[in-house]
């Protein structure tokens, strides 16, 4: 679908090319001169539609990065001037991953671990333990973030309820993040230099099967279901979801190199504040947005600063989701349950 938008792009401007060379030559024939003009005009607004159509099917960051790399583009974080009271940052933290031993990673070995996310999220936050089994049984190059990085928070809200959807969604059967494990390494550079600075990652979502991605799909077009609307996507309609680019119909992180994170002081374990809080589908959200104080925007920056540092890429309209820009897997996109 990319390349097909870059050969309407290029035949758009081709048939402009040759619209002016066809008024050139028959500058004297006024009839051709203004029949080839029609008929080029013409052709320009079908090829315009091909690459709306186009792009309807895959908005927001969906064509390989399509929305992501061309449509909102990265802006420079202007200092916020009319602060506005933000929707305060939660203040729960989940007990961290224990570290497990890391030599039996891509085995079919079963192994019990206790996370720190608990599906019933409304209770205590999440601070309950809970008992995972890992299946182990990972597509070559990928890995379990918590064995690479056993000192991040886990809070892997599509396991839960407590997300947009207001329901486990499909694909996640355990509350576990799973990423390659090029954008895993680098993650836990993130981490050190973050923890060298008094934080901690906390880590929401990492790889997200497909199968969840058309559950949300299927969510977006029920006008039925609007039960989370009021914490996170008051200001949107849901079906509109994906069009603005806050939720995208192939997603990086189905290729495994993109995550959903933020910090925790390491000395109190609360979230930092970030002037809105992970999810909250709406302005609030973007780097840059001027609905956020000075020091929300500074804070932003803490987790932007590392992320670029070590290869990864912030997306303009939320300020927690990064994708690692030599991903391993730029065009698959997978399946496999995390679980
Ligand atoms: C839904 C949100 N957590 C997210 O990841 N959005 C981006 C755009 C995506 O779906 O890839
Ligand atoms: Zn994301």
């Amino acid at each position: 679908m990319f390349t097909l938008v870059y050969v309407l792009l290029a035949l758009f401007i081709l048939s402009l090319l040759a619209g002016i060379t066809a008024a050139i030559r028959f500058r004297k024939n006024r009839f051709r001169s203004i029949g080839s003009i029609l008929l080029v005009l013409l052709i320009n607004v079908l090829i315009w539609f091909a690459i709306s159509y186009a792009y309807d099917q895959s908005p927001g960051l969906g064509i390989s990065g399509f929305g992501e790399k061309w449509i909102f583009t990265e802006s420079k974080d202007p200092q916020p001037d009319v602060p506005v009271q933000p929707p305060q940052a939660e203040e729960s933290v989940v007990p961290a991953v224990p570290p497990v031993d890391q030599s039996e990673t891509g085995s079919e070995h079963e192994e019990d671990v206790a996370v720190g996310s608990d599906r019933d999220h409304d209770a205590e936050a999440g601070i309950e333990e809970e008992t995972v089994i890992k299946k182990r049984q990972l597509p070559k190059g990928f890995v379990y973030l918590d064995e690479v990085i056993p000192s991040a928070l886990y809070d892997i809200r599509y396991y839960s309820d407590y997300n947009f959807v207001g329901k486990p969604i499909e694909g996640y059967k355990a509350p576990l993040a799973i990423m390659s494990s090029k954008a895993a390494e680098a993650l836990a550079a993130v981490n050190q230099d973050l923890e060298d600075q008094g934080y901690v990652l906390k880590i929401y979502d990492a790889y997200r099967p497909k199968k969840a991605v058309e559950h949300f799909i299927r969510w977006s077009k029920d006008s039925q279901d609007s039960a989370m609307k009021e914490t996170f996507y008051p200001d949107e309609e849901k079906e509109s979801l994906f069009k603005r680019g806050y939720i995208a119909k192939r997603s990086g992180h189905t290729r495994g190199s993109t995550v959903d994170l933020t910090i925790v002081d390491k000395e109190t374990g609360n979230e930092v504040d970030m002037g809105g809080v992970f999810d909250f589908l709406g302005d609030i959200s973007a780097h840059g947005s001027k609905l956020i104080t000075a020091k929300q925007a500074a804070n932003r920056n803490i987790l932007k600063n590392a992320m670029v540092k070590q290869g990864f890429e912030p997306y303009s309209k939320e300020w927690w989701h990064y994708t690692l820009h030599d991903e391993p897997f730029p065009k698959q996109y997978f399946d496999f349950d995390v679980e």
